[in-house]
């Protein structure tokens, strides 16, 4: 019963983390695939899982220096064994003051990027770039863009954010990204190692729709949330959101997240998540550890076997079931 198995393997993994440093994580993942070949009495049994990676950092306005906390995660995330490392939205700069990101962005050809590239071929893992500032088509918009580099340094595609937060957060300040963000309308699914992986950002996750799309017209396997939600929101609603689009989707998601305070005006909340296709939490790093990777093993057949015994793709209703229900 590969089903069952996987379960507790996940259930059991998720009661045995640890959070004092990345390496406790790596460590308690080995342990957890080990277990379940020898449970199995196979030794093949971990044949269809690859190990991907999430970071979690606190990027300021300094590209330098965030280019080096992200050098020194993708270089610990390829030492655990993983083929893809997640890093949260605005990874190479968050500005002090509003007009920076702007003044920062460039093409995707540009230094930056090309830095980025080099790092993934240098460290031989596929990098999850959410939230990049891309040059928009004036000097006064920038695109919220989601880069995909495999791991020779190639982008093999990039996702525009669709949803931009204009939001009046309650007691907390107003914002208004689509005053310097052009919005996406594309969706977007890539092909990795870890399986078919669907696009977002941020605040993307609070619109079902996308990622009913990116799982069942787009064959999505691991949806990847990159973020860099407020504390107050965050706090409230990242962690029910991201379990209900992995639960709903019967997709793994992976959900990096800025932490801590970037700047005197600007606080994340962090609480980087890994979540398997049940809705269990198997990756984690908290909130008050600011830096660092969680790790954890994607399962494809554990996709397929959730998938299989709840084929809630073939119970659907088409859209017509709806419009001729509605009173
Ligand atoms: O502007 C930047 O530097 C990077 N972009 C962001 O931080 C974006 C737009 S301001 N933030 C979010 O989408 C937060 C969503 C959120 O917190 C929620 O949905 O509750």
């Amino acid at each position: 019963m590969p089903f069952c198995l996987s379960l507790n393997c996940s259930r059991f993994t998720a009661r045995n983390q640890t959070h004092l440093c990345p390496i406790a994580h790596v460590r308690s993942r080995s342990f957890t695939v080990k277990s379940r070949a020898t449970i199995a009495g196979k030794s093949d049994m971990a044949a269809s899982t690859v190990r991907v990676a999430a970071a979690q950092m606190t990027s300021v306005n300094d590209l330098a220096a965030n280019f080096a906390t992200c050098s020194r995660l993708a270089k610990e995330a390829a030492a655990a064994g993983a083929k893809l490392l997640c890093l949260p939205e605005s990874f190479s700069f968050i500005g002090a003051k509003d007009g920076d990101s702007v003044k920062v962005a460039e093409p995707l050809d540009g230094p930056i990027m090309q830095q980025y590239c080099s790092l993934a071929r240098e460290s031989g893992i596929w990098l999850s770039l959410g939230g990049f500032q891309e040059k928009g088509c004036d000097d006064e918009h920038l695109r919220n863009t989601h880069v995909i580099v495999d791991d020779s340094g190639s982008i093999r595609d990039t996702y525009r954010k669709i949803f931009l937060f204009d939001v009046d957060v309650p007691g907390g300040r107003v914002y208004k990204e689509s005053s310097f963000t052009e919005a996406g309308k594309d969706i977007v699914t890539v092909d990795s190692p870890v399986g078919c992986l669907g696009l977002s950002v941020c605040y993307d996750l609070r619109f079902p729709e996308l990622y009913q799309q990116l799982r069942f017209q787009h064959e999505a396997q691991v949806l990847l949330v990159p973020a860099a939600f407020t504390k107050i929101t965050g706090q409230a609603h990242w962690e029910i959101l991201l379990r209900a689009r992995a639960i709903e989707t019967q997709c793994y998601v992976i959900a990096a997240a800025q932490a801590g305070k970037h700047n005197d005006k600007r606080e994340s909340h962090g609480e980087t998540l890994i979540i398997d296709p049940w809705g269990t939490v198997v990756g984690r790093l908290p909130d008050r550890l600011s830096t660092g990777i969680t790790v954890a093993d994607i399962d494809l057949a554990l996709i397929d076997s959730v998938r299989a015994k709840m084929p809630i793709a073939q119970q659907r209703k088409p859209i017509d079931f709806w419009k001729s229900s509605s009173v």
